[in-house]
């Protein structure tokens, strides 16, 4: 018996941008057995013909219409500041049938952009989303058809969002593994300040500071296990993370504040020798973090 084809109501999907995210869709959909038509829109005509000997797409141009104008299902993954020249480009040639979806890692700036790129029906056929996955790598080949894998994905759909559009979207993060939740732009992007762009901050924050101090002392010869799993995001492409903050700057300087309201607690434990505060924090924190590993754990089984 054949197994039922992924997504065979799309025979054409377009994805913008083939990085780290557009690149795993891509490799994901393949891998999941799409048998349709992946088109990609890259910057140059070196990346196309590169994108197509990497085989992550079918075809690829470094022009927005060609790629999306025969298209029934559009992503786009391109970094934030491109987006509003992007979606601009992708309303002028989309068509009028063809499902619109995004990864970006802050939503409200990017329901924003999409409410100035598109007409009402346009807007009702987009549908927010934002994989929970990715590393500090990016570019063309950046990307790996597992990255999806038992990870969420956050669709901030609201009341205009077409149903079917929405149905679509989902079907296919489920075809890439992925666990579909749903939530307002706005709580997204509280929880994501939280979760990830205070420790993308705090880790380049960290590696800077330590970084001068470097410049006297040879303390990085000396770090190991600790340094690195902490640090391990500051590797991340600068340019993405200063315009991801830049784009959810409020709830980023909420936790930021709540994080150094907290450290200055920390550093008065530590300097008036309260033990047992500076212990209830680190036990708080490691019960905190051991049910955080447990649930991941039990989701990737
Ligand atoms: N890096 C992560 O861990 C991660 C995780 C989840 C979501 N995201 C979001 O996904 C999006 C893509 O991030 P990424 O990590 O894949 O970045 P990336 O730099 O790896 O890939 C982005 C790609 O878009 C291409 N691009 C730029 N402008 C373009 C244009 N006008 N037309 C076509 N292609 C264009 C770039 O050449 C690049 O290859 C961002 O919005 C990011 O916030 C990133
Ligand atoms: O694992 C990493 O390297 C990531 O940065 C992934 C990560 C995260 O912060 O967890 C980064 C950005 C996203 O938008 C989603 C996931």
């Amino acid at each position: 018996m054949n197994p039922t084809p992924v997504l065979s109501e799309f025979d054409r999907i377009a994805i913008v941008g083939l990085g780290l995210i557009g690149g795993s869709v891509a490799r994901g959909l393949r891998a999941a057995g799409y048998a349709g038509h992946l088109v990609g829109a890259v910057t140059s005509d070196a990346d196309a013909a590169r994108a197509v000997a990497l085989e992550l797409v079918d075809t690829c141009h470094a022009d927005i219409a060609a790629a999306v104008g025969p298209a029934d299902l559009v992503v786009v993954a391109t970094p934030p500041a491109e987006l509003d020249e992007v979606l601009s480009e992708v309303a002028g040639v989309c068509p009028a049938h063809a499902v619109i979806t995004d990864t970006g890692s802050s939503k409200t700036s990017v329901v924003e952009a999409a409410a100035r790129a598109f007409d009402a029906a346009a807007m009702a056929r987009f549908v927010p989303g934002h994989p929970i996955a990715g590393t500090e790598n990016s570019g063309l080949e950046a990307g790996f058809a597992t990255l999806f894998t038992a990870r969420r994905v956050i669709l901030t759909p609201d009341e205009t969002t077409d149903p079917a559009a929405l149905a679509a979207v989902e079907a296919m993060w489920s075809a890439l593994g992925a666990q579909v939740s749903h939530m307002t732009a706005a709580h997204h992007d509280e929880v994501l300040a939280a979760t990830s762009h205070l420790p993308h901050v705090l880790a380049y924050t960290l590696v800077d500071t330590l970084a001068a101090m470097a410049e006297r002392t040879e303390i990085f010869a000396y770090a190991a296990g600790g340094f690195a799993d902490f640090t391990r995001i500051a590797s991340s492409d600068p340019a993405l993370w200063r315009d991801i903050v830049k784009a959810n700057r409020g709830p980023v300087l909420h936790t930021l504040d709540a994080y150094m309201a907290q450290l200055q607690d920390v550093r008065s434990a530590i300097a008036s020798g309260d033990d047992h505060h500076l212990h209830d924090i680190f036990e708080r924190a490691k019960t905190a973090r051991d049910g955080f590993v447990l649930q991941r754990e039990q989701n990737e089984r």
